[in-house]
């Protein structure tokens, strides 16, 4: 990179329209959208679509509900051609949408393109010619006459030949490609020739579309310099003034947004920002951005991943997983903040109140998505991801001390493998550490019976491998289970809750315990499908796990001296 990119560079200058009005004007109802994804996206893939994946994705696009629909360049390729035959020929394009078809402004190409379109109920016809300076002086050697005389005669060839299909309604759409480059008394010069040599009648319309062919300045540029338009173009009322923003700076979504407030009724674009070089304006986050502002777009994304896979599969380009709405990753939170966040946030939105979920700009379900890859576990995560996914998955409310004791396990685990885990890992995780903490007592059997007015229990086990039995009273089987074990341990909390309905109900008790010389609590837990049984289970598992956190390197022999 150079020391001075200024010797190379310039500062691209800012348009005078001291009292623009863009800034404090209000985004209040979608645009007409446009897609080029069969034009624009297309001329950019490594290789076009064919025809099949042409027609594939003109459904899709028709689904989703766009009514114009830029389908071809017909006179590039006869692949081009032939499509625009086959949606005309085999009644592909449904009443309400209306296609579209790009030429250069030369007259064989235009002759071309006309002939495609033959038999079409209302067809928009798409000139262009460059207008900026480089394109003037290096691409056409022309001058600012010649280039503007260039616009007119190809539109009065298109009136012409319009005329000889008066069968076919046509619309006019003129671009002044490279308009963000090309002096703007000059784009209007052109656009005002261009019009006035159409000469719509009363009702009728031209698109007059101002494209940032290549994005060189900032958004608000493009507004400024769309606004200028908007306030200076003759016969305003008779022109859909459009805009088709590329993405070189990486603005082009925000230059869009920045368009509408400065006048522009319409908006080219393509699915998830396909288009030349670094794309065209990602419609999608358009206008998915239109929708988190209570403003339905007009366009139906609310099955996102089905469009995200049609649009792979035809432009055979990934949609990144960070890419806005509809990546992989957009609706996950690893770390640990966010997914705490997250879940109280789930837990507390009620479906009918306005959305109020930390970190999610939108309801994931609106698009089609689920929650269960809302909160996935690393090892930047915490306990609220953890506690959501076995939540979730397998309906284990953990008490919140429990959820503390458990992450610092699945953090280990983490920071062992270096990878993400899923709620069964998790789960297999949570049964190693509590279910199956079995040492140094190992549960076998139980068996109550009744010891005058108390509850007599006598715990079959296995202690180094050995058979041994415990036997103790209470006031109910879970205070006559740690009478049995002998093991000092104060019970502060005990929960059971069934898991699963019907025949398959198990029911999970979860035990806390404190033990005189062992920091804090400790929990155990144990499953079964009778309820008592995961209750004993439970407070085998809390004081075994108990015993190990105070480091009992005598646990064993304790254990045993306490069978009968
Ligand atoms: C910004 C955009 O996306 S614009 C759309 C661009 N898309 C495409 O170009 C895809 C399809 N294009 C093609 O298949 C071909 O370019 C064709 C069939 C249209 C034309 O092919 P060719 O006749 O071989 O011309 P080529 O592609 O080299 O274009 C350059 C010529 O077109 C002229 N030209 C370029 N744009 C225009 C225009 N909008 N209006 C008039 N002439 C133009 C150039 O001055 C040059 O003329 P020259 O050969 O007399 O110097
Ligand atoms: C043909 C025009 C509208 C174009 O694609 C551009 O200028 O980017
Ligand atoms: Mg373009």
């Amino acid at each position: 990179m150079l020391k001075n990119p200024n010797t190379k560079y310039s500062a691209f200058p800012p348009v005078a329209l001291a009292d623009r009005q863009w800034p404090s004007r209000q985004i209040t109802h979608p645009p007409i959208w446009m897609s080029t994804d069969l034009r624009d996206g297309n001329q950019a893939l490594f290789e076009p679509m064919n025809a099949a994946r042409k027609l594939q994705m003109f459904r899709k696009l028709v689904a989703i509900g766009f009514k114009e629909i830029e389908v071809a360049f017909p006179s590039a390729s006869q692949t081009d051609f032939d499509f625009v035959r086959q949606l005309i020929e085999n009644g592909e394009i449904p009443d309400d949408v209306t296609i579209e078809v790009l030429s250069q402004a030369r007259e064989h190409l235009i002759r071309r393109t006309m002939e495609s379109v033959r038999g079409a109920r209302r067809v928009i016809v798409h000139i262009y010619n460059a207008t900026s300076p480089v394109f003037r002086e290096t691409v056409f050697g022309m001058s600012r006459d010649e280039v503007r005389q260039l616009a007119v005669d190809s539109v009065m060839l298109v009136k012409q030949l319009a005329a000889e299909q008066p069968g076919t309604e046509f619309v006019l759409q003129y671009s002044p490609e490279t308009f963000t480059a090309t002096e703007l008394d000059f784009a209007r010069e052109v656009c005002d020739a261009v019009v006035a040599a159409w000469d719509p009648q009363p009702g009728e319309k031209v698109i007059l579309n101002l494209p940032a062919t290549v994005e060189v300045a900032m958004p608000n540029v493009y507004a400024d310099q769309v606004e200028w338009m908007h306030r200076h173009l003759a016969r305003r009322e008779q022109i859909v003034l459009s805009v088709h923003p590329h993405n070189d700076r990486g603005t082009a979504v925000a230059a869009a947004e920045l368009a509408m407030l400065a006048g522009a009724d319409r908006v080219e674009g393509c699915l998830f920002g396909n288009g030349e070089r670094t794309g065209n304006v990602d419609v999608v986050t358009l206008a998915l951005n239109m929708y988190t502002q209570g403003i339905h777009p007009g366009l139906d994304f609310s099955d996102i991943n089905s469009v995200a896979r049609i649009s792979e599969e035809c432009t055979q380009l990934p949609v990144h997983p960070r890419h806005p709405y509809v990546g992989d990753l957009v609706f996950t939170a690893f770390s640990g903040s966010h997914q705490d966040a997250i879940k109280k946030g789930f837990e507390r939105q009620r479906p009918d109140a306005p959305w109020a979920v930390p970190y999610m700009p939108v309801d994931p379900a609106d698009l089609g998505r689920s929650y269960d890859s809302v909160i996935r576990v690393n090892s930047q995560s915490g306990k609220g991801g953890v506690a959501h996914l076995l939540q979730a998955h397998y309906g284990l409310v953990m008490p919140r001390r429990m959820q503390v004791e458990f992450s610092a396990a699945v953090q280990r685990l983490t920071d062992r493998s270096g990878q993400e885990v899923d709620a069964h890992q998790l789960w297999t995780l949570f049964g190693e550490e509590y279910f199956e903490a079995d040492a140094p007592v190992r549960y076998v059997a139980h068996h109550l019976f009744e010891a005058g007015s108390r509850q007599g229990i006598r715990i079959e086990a296995e202690v180094g491998g050995q058979p041994v039995v415990f036997t103790g009273e209470g006031n109910g089987p879970v205070e006559a289970a740690v009478a049995a074990l002998g093991v000092p341990i104060r019970v502060q909390g005990f929960e059971e809750r069934s898991m699963g309905e019907g025949a398959d109900a198990a029911a999970v008790a979860i035990v806390e315990v404190a033990m005189d010389g062992v920091a804090g609590s400790c929990f155990g837990a144990g499953m079964h499908r009778n309820t008592v049984t995961a209750s004993v289970r439970a407070i085998v598992s809390a004081a075994n796990r108990i015993r190990v956190r105070r480091g009992d390197t005598a646990a064993a022999t304790e254990a045993a001296d306490c069978a009968t």
